[in-house]
């Protein structure tokens, strides 16, 4: 069963977020789109909240958020108890946060990485399983 997404950005994310609908749509995926809906300045805790509350709620099975650095967006989203957000800018770092810390919510900082990195990022992240074991005890210690 394909997972059902969350995804939002602020305005420095917009057209790379824009883009991974699409590339959600093309891969078979369901996803939310929790804005911005356009490139005017936008405050990022406005979507990235909205994205975590999501998945924290079961309502959604992963998050992707998108700003300029992704660090606003991963700062926000990993307030929220049931999130692990990691910052992904390397297809390598999406397969670890996935592997080794069960990321649920992946940042991607859209001023700092090429669009095509974006949606390897991005596949990589929604296709890697979290491998347990020693890697299960030490998630269970982050308390979320
Ligand atoms: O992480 C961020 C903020 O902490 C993001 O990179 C924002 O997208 C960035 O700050 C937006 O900057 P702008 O100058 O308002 O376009």
């Amino acid at each position: 069963m394909m997972k059902k997404i969350a995804i939002g950005s602020d305005h420095a994310g917009f057209e790379y977020k824009e883009a991974l609908r699409t590339w959600l749509e093309k891969n078979g995926y369901t996803y939310k789109d929790f804005g911005t809906y356009s490139t005017a300045s936008a405050d990022y805790p406005d979507f990235a909240h909205p994205v975590a509350n999501a998945v924290e709620g079961k309502e959604f099975d992963m998050g992707i958020l998108v700003c300029g650095s992704a660090n606003g967006v991963a700062i926000t989203a990993n307030k929220h108890q049931g999130i692990r957000a990691a910052i992904c800018w390397t297809e390598e770092l999406a397969g670890l946060a996935r592997q080794h810390n069960d990321a649920n919510v992946v940042c991607i900082p859209a001023r700092f990485i090429s669009l095509d990195d974006a949606e390897k990022i991005t596949n990589r992240f929604l296709t890697e399983n979290f491998e347990g074991g020693r890697h299960a005890n030490r998630v269970g210690k982050i308390g979320c």
